[in-house]
């Protein structure tokens, strides 16, 4: 039973806890964690890994006055759970329950929301600057794992701090993992740090002397001790280049030296960097054999981390599978992902063709202009980035693939509400992101087969193109042994018919299968068409159904802004049919978490939905088209 946990109701409650109180904290938070995450799933191994870290920043900061800025902001279950959301915890990431990342709206002491990466510390120094511009004494604190320090944005506010700020603390989260293990020079850089004899000896040597500056210190002792915890800083450290003080590596699991560190830090007039040393799922066996696994899982065994078996295919690995057939046959074909090796399920492919393989970190503006490199010479690339994550490239897709032609294959995986990961997370805008962009190729499988053909079409097509596909499974259809590529710009008609026509796009075919059935039950003539192409789009087919139906009605996974019913609009505009369309997607709004068929019902992207959007003009249908019978 928590003695400590159900007193906090906010920081300041913390405060009054001593420092052995704040490590029985610590053990009761992570039981907490691992207990409650266990029902709703989310993001354990993270959160575990920064319990220390967080109470201590809260037991020396004071927030909402001081700001905390969390890259990604996965790792903010310990801060929920310190800042008056301890008792509804149980509800995170559950459909009207608190959001698996900060979110200003959620709590005065979320200073920033995220759920992408690499935005901390420019969100950080924003803040930093805008408080010595107000003349403010806030303290700005950005908490970032070593794998924010992959992606670009980090460098470019590093570029700027020191020029521009006298007081920020950057906490480096260092766990050595992305949610694979972490890559590239830098992933290198920390390694060695961590593991050079003089900063593990600095590393003990920090102890005993942040305890002297902290403890019970005399001035005179105190400044010798600043001198020697400035032997900390390593000259030649990348941040000291930058301007900043680099202070570490020190223990970011010891409670006592956190405290010292921060209470040191807070004091120093000059922008700082403390490089914290954690492990990622401490504290939970299962989450420390299996880093990947537990970054961000769904319910699992709290005593074991067993977790329910997995099922059919997703269409990830339909995808990674394919992939491999392809690269089998053909030598220019390369994988690129940013750090998602395991979302993308090209950690499936990587053991076939490894000399193929790039996971080039949280790079994907990199990654799509690497991409188009390799194009130039030669090779084939297909860039699995997820649809949310492939909106930080969108114009290396412009300036550097689309303009210059380049045959660069997007795959675009949670192509569709993302469901518990929220609005940072779904994929809904990708098809007005790129309908506007010429010379791509913009294609939407109805299934796992589909998905695997869209693939060979992609492979034989000489320029640039992009397949979406939904997080987690399709309908479950058998995929050929060997793909064959679709003719592009040309639709499926699933079922001809002559009085409404529906557009079903991807996995929202279903949907629009159901809904024809239903209207012929009406006496309705009603064709379904799988539309496949979002660009080049099959004109022929919509002109000729936009002529010969009284309706037309169009479902997509995707907002209705810009997107395939938008595009429908304006091959009849420009046709000058004036046939009625009716177009189910998402409003022009962001979507909550939630789970994906509640949020679609709440929504109206549903059968019933399609219908009562439709009613006003099935009358006008009927009245006509019976009359004539
Ligand atoms: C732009 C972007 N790309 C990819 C991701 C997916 N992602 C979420 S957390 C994460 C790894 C973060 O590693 P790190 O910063 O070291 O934090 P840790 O999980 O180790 O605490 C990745 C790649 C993302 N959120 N944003
Ligand atoms: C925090 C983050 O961005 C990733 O962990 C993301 O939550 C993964 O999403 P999937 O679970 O859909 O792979
Ligand atoms: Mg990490």
């Amino acid at each position: 039973m928590s003695k400590f946990l159900p007193t906090i109701e906010s920081p300041a409650d913390i405060k009054k806890l001593t420092i052995p109180q704040l490590a029985e904290l610590a053990e009761e938070i992570r039981e907490r964690l691992i207990q409650s995450v266990a029902k709703t799933g989310g993001h354990i191994g993270p959160n575990l890994g920064v319990v220390e870290l967080t109470i201590a920043m809260h037991y020396v900061f004071d927030t909402p006055q001081d700001s905390f800025v969390f890259d990604v902001s996965h790792q903010s279950y310990v801060h929920k759970l310190l800042t008056g959301r301890e008792s509804r915890f149980e509800t995170i990431r559950q459909p009207d329950g608190l959001n698996g990342f900060m979110l200003r709206t959620e709590s005065e002491h979320d200073s920033f929301g995220a759920g992408h990466a690499g935005t901390a510390l420019s969100a950080a120094l924003g803040m930093a600057v805008a408080r010595d511009l107000s003349g403010g004494t806030e303290h700005i604190v950005a908490l970032a794992g070593d794998a924010a320090f992959t992606c670009g944005i980090s460098y470019e506010a590093l570029n700027n701090i020191a020029g521009q700020t006298k007081r920020m603390i950057i906490v480096l989260n260092d766990n050595e993992w992305s949610i694979d293990k972490n890559v590239g020079a830098i992933a290198s850089y920390f390694h060695t740090i961590i593991t050079h004899p003089r900063f593990t000896y600095l590393h003990d040597r920090a102890s005993e002397l942040i305890e002297r500056i902290g403890g019970k210190a005399a001035k005179h002792v105190q400044r010798k001790a600043e001198e020697s915890v400035k032997g900390l800083l390593g000259p030649s450290m990348l941040f000291e280049e930058f301007g900043l003080d680099y202070y570490g590596p020190i223990d970011g699991h010891d409670l006592p030296l956190l405290v010292k560190t921060f209470q040191f830090l807070k004091a120093q007039n000059k922008p700082v960097v403390l490089h914290a040393i954690t492990q990622k799922g401490k504290g939970f066996q299962p989450a420390i054999d299996k880093q990947k696994k537990f970054h961000g899982l769904g319910p699992y065994d709290p005593e074991t981390g067993d977790t329910a078996a997995a099922g059919q295919k997703t269409y990830s690995e339909i995808f990674a599978e394919t992939l491999v057939k392809l690269a089998n046959n053909d030598p220019k074909v390369v994988a690129i992902t940013a750090a998602m090796p395991n979302g993308t399920a090209l950690d499936l492919f990587r053991p076939s063709h490894p000399t193929r393989y790039f996971d080039v970190g949280i790079a994907e503006e990199h990654a799509v202009i690497f991409a188009a490199g390799m194009a130039t010479k030669g090779y084939k690339p297909f860039c699995a980035i997820y649809s949310t994550f492939l909106q930080r490239a969108f114009d290396p897709i412009v300036h550097d693939v689309a303009l210059q032609e380049l045959p660069v294959v997007f795959c675009m995986d949670r192509g569709g509400l993302s469901g518990d990961d929220g609005p940072t997370h779904h994929g809904l805008f990708d098809i007005s992101y790129l309908r506007c962009v010429p010379n791509i190729v913009h294609m939407v499988p109805k299934d796992e087969d589909e998905l695997a053909d869209m693939m060979q079409t992609a492979l034989e097509h000489n320029g640039p193109s992009a397949i979406r596909y939904p997080r987690g499974t399709g309908p479950g259809s058998t995929v050929k042994a060997q793909p064959v590529a679709l003719t592009i710009g040309k639709a499926e008609v699933i079922q001809d018919g002559a009085d409404v026509v529906i557009f079903g796009l991807g996995a929202l075919l279903p949907l629009a299968k159901e809904t024809a059935s239903r209207l012929s039950k009406l006496g309705l003539s009603v064709a379904v068409v799988n539309p496949r192409f979002v660009k080049p789009i099959d004109r022929a087919c919509i002109e000729g159904y936009g002529r010969k139906c009284g309706l037309v009605i169009t479902f997509e996974d995707h907002v209705l802004a810009g997107g395939f019913g938008s595009s429908v609009l304006e091959v009849l505009s420009a046709a000058e049919i004036n046939t009625p369309v009716v177009r189910i997607g998402w409003p022009d709004q962001f979507i909550e978490h939630g789970k994906v068929d509640a949020l679609r019902d709440k929504y109206g992207i549903s059968v019933d939905g399609a219908l009562h959007q439709a009613q006003p003009y099935l009358n006008a249908i009927l009245q006509e088209r019976l009359a004539h019978r």
